[in-house]
Order: structure tokens, then C-alpha cells, then sequence
């Protein structure tokens, strides 16, 4: 028997949302291997959803899948479609610059920009529009509150991005990746280099930011995935087992893997 005859993957409509990113009989491959088996998935609008599961099970693919970063691979190639506001953000007639300012990435890692904090912000604003001054000091004010990082920073916007501490280059790098007004953010284990006071301010973060984005989290920390989630997706072995709204994943799941994983029994 395969396992997709069983899989649990509900639909926003089921959950009373509107879906912000449809995901399509998405497969993908690394050369001759398969990462991700035909997920299917929708996953509400300005909303919290956490992809969880043991490592290699695909959800990092699952993200650069999401935001196209695999093209840079020739090797490297997907199937299926990835549907964001009724387009198919895989289709290749649809313009990369314009998907990167539509969804942003955050990573496991920190990773600003060799250069001013100020500039880290700026930079990105000014390759997508033509402002003046004022108006990039404004957003980079904007996107550095947004962040919760601004009474931090706001008398050192000079000093470079990488003398601030991980926790601040985290934020930093949300903060970048709101100034550019995305409407989904996509974050691959934001918090896995960082402290526990630091995970938390980011946390408290997502919390902020649920209302205003559609916000794709990876994480291996089911704690983290309770915290900040509406709704969990459960990855096996790059199967999409089940779906749902995070409390009903971590009280009651319906499938034997997720409640094996979640409870500790493997991963
Ligand atoms: N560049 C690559 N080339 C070949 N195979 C890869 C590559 N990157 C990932 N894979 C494989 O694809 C599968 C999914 O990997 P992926 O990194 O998406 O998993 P993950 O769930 O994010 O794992 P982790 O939690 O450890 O980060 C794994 O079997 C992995 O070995």
C-alpha cells in the first residue's frame, strides 16, 4: 500500500481560510532523486503554516522550490505547480525579480550583506524602486520597527550588519526582507543558530508579521511549530503526510507517523 492513499492534507477551505499558495502534485528532483513525492497542499493567506518532520524529509526543498532558487542548478528540476494569487510561480514566462520582491526568504543562517545597516536595507529597496532619500530613510526606519530592531540600531545605522550579534543580524535579514513589501515570507529554521532570548524575540516576531503576510516556516522544533504556527504540515521521506490546524496536529493527529514523530518515537 502507498502512503498517499492515507494522507491527511486539508484544504483552507476545510479550515475556513483563503489559500494564499497552492501547491500542485509538486515533485521534485536532485538529478535522478526524488525529494518531494506529489505534495499537495493549500496553505492560507496571512497566516502562520510550519512544515515539520525528521531531517531529510524535504522541507528545505520545499521552500526553494517556493521561491525558484533551485533554477540556478541545472541538475535540479520540478514538477507539479506552485500557485500563488491564481499564477503558477514555476511557470518560466513568470519574471524572477518580480517573484523574489512577492516572496522573501529568510535562512537558517544569518546572512547580511557585507555592508552598513542602513545599506543592508536600502540596498534591495533601491534595485525594486525608484525612491528619494527620504523616502528609503523612511522605509528602512519602518522595516527596522517592523523588525523589532530599530531602538537597537537606530543610532549606529552606519555601523556595518555584521558587528551586530546573530540574533540582530537575524532580525536584520527580516527586516530586509519586509522593506521590499512582500506578501509571503518564507523561513528556513530562522532560529536554529540562534539563543533562546533571541529565538524568542524573533518568535514574538512571526506573531507580529502573521497578520500582515502569509509566512511559510521550517523548523525541526515542534515546540517552536506550536508557538508560531496556525497550521503544521507533517513531511515524511518527501511525502506529505498530514495537514491541519497546528492544535489539532499536536492533540490529535490522524496519522501513525506523525503521532510516532511528534511524540518522539523517531526523528
Ligand atoms: N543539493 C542536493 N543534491 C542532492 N540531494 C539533495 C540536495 N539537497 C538536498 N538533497 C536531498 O534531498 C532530500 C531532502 O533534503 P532537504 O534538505 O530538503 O530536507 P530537510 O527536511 O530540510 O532536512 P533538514 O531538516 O536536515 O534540513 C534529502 O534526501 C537530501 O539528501
Amino acid at each position: 500500500m502507498t502512503t498517499s492513499t492515507t494522507f491527511q492534507t486539508a484544504r483552507p477551505a476545510e479550515l475556513g481560510e483563503k489559500a494564499k499558495i497552492d501547491i500542485r502534485n509538486l515533485s521534485f528532483y536532485y538529478g535522478g532523486s526524488q525529494a518531494l513525492k506529489n505534495i499537495n497542499v493549500s496553505l492560507p493567506e496571512r497566516s502562520v503554516t510550519a512544515f515539520i518532520g525528521p531531517s531529510g524529509c524535504g522541507k528545505s526543498t520545499l521552500l526553494r522550490v517556493m521561491n525558484r532558487i533551485y533554477e540556478l542548478y541545472p541538475k535540479q528540476r520540478a514538477e507539479g505547480e506552485v500557485i500563488v494569487d491564481g499564477e503558477n510561480i514555476l511557470d518560466r514566462s513568470q519574471d524572477l525579480n518580480h517573484l523574489r520582491t512577492k516572496i522573501g526568504m529568510v535562512f537558517q543562517k544569518p546572512t547580511p550583506f557585507p555592508m552598513s545597516i542602513y545599506e543592508n536595507i536600502a540596498f534591495g529597496v533601491r534595485l525594486y524602486e525608484n525612491l528619494s532619500k527620504s523616502e528609503i530613510d523612511a522605509r528602512v526606519e519602518a522595516a527596522l520597527q517592523r523588525a523589532a530592531l530599530w531602538n537597537e540600531v537606530k543610532d549606529k545605522l552606519n555601523a556595518s550588519g555584521l558587528s551586530l550579534s546573530g540574533g540582530q543580524q537575524q532580525r536584520l535579514c527580516i527586516a530586509r526582507t519586509v522593506a521590499v513589501k512582500p506578501e509571503i515570507i518564507l523561513l528556513d529554521e530562522p532560529c536554529s543558530a540562534l539563543d533562546p532570548i533571541s529565538t524568542t524575540k524573533i518568535e514574538e516576531l512571526i506573531h507580529e508579521l502573521r497578520s500582515e503576510y502569509t509566512i511559510v516556516i521550517v523548523t525541526h522544533n515542534m515546540q517552536q511549530a506550536a508557538r508560531v504556527s496556525g497550521q503544521t504540515a507533517f513531511m515524511y521521506l518527501g511525502e506529505l503526510v498530514e495537514f491541519d490546524d497546528t492544535s489539532k496536529m499536536f492533540t490529535s493527529p490522524t496519522q501513525t507517523r506523525t503521532q510516532d514523530y511528534i511524540t518522539g518515537r523517531f526523528g
